[in-house]
């Protein structure tokens, strides 16, 4: 019987994380966790019950008591997965600009990181998954039998954001923030996320400034081969 594995993908706002884990995952036939997701519909939840960002006793006992679930995409919109809190499809709110402002702060207690971390080994435990943020290979699954992180330049990142916001958006979009502004919240959210965003000792780093989705993709399904 084939070895349960678990791949864990890391790295900063915009690296390229989430696609190239869903893609991979799609190609081995593994369960894909976007742990990012889950701090997110966190925060929405906080948001709207207009909790203080600042106050991480109060977010985890939020983060203890709500049901916070990401599950197959049952819509064809373009998104990866169903995220449901409290039954509610979140999905798309998730990805406001409040809740990127947000999520950075709410996701710094250790309150809520060792609630949301308990739930993430527990989504792991069957194995064969691929599970993308920004501390799995260095503490949610230290014994993760593949540690990728990926990273690029900041400017990159912002390019690559932007380009997303614009795509799903448009130009006219009210809510479009400018290119200067998406790249002042991957600084900002760089800066907050720094504690908790240190590749594990035995990940394997990939500069994607100048590589495509698919080389990228090619390099992890090389490094993984060689295993
Ligand atoms: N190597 C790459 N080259 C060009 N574009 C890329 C590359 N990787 C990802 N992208 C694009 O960059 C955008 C951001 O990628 P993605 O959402 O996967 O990043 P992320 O690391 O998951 O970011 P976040 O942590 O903020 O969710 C997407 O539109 C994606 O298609
Ligand atoms: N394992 C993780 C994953 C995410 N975060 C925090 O959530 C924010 C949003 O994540 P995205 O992947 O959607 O960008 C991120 O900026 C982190 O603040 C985390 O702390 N740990």
């Amino acid at each position: 019987m084939e070895q349960a594995e678990r791949i864990a993908i890391d790295g900063p706002a915009g690296a390229g994380k989430s696609t190239v884990g869903e893609r991979l995952a799609r190609c081995l036939g593994y369960l894909y966790i976007d742990t990012g997701a889950m701090y997110r519909a966190l925060t929405w939840l906080a948001l709207q019950r207009g909790l203080d960002p600042h106050d991480g006793e109060a977010l985890g006992r939020l983060a203890r008591e709500a049901s916070i679930v990401i599950g197959y995409p049952h819509i064809d919109d373009g998104r990866q997965y169903t995220v449901t809190v409290n039954g509610e499809d979140v999905t798309w709110a998730i990805r406001s600009p409040e809740v990127t402002r947000t999520v950075s702060l709410v996701s710094s207690h250790p309150e809520v990181r060792r609630v949301l971390i308990e739930a993430q080994r527990a989504l792991a435990r069957a194995g064969r998954v691929v599970m993308v943020g920004r501390d799995i290979g260095a503490v949610v699954l230290p014994d993760a039998e593949l540690k990728i992180y990926l990273t690029a330049s900041l400017e990159e990142r912002g390019r690559r954001r932007y380009a997303e916001l614009l795509e799903r958006l448009g130009r006219d979009h009210p809510a479009l923030p400018s290119f200067e502004e998406v790249l002042a919240d991957i600084r900002r959210r760089d800066e907050i996320d720094r504690d908790n965003m240190q590749p594990a000792p035995d990940a394997i780093v990939i500069e994607t400034d100048h590589l495509s989705v698919a080389q990228v993709l090619e390099r992890i399904c090389h490094i993984r081969g060689k295993r």
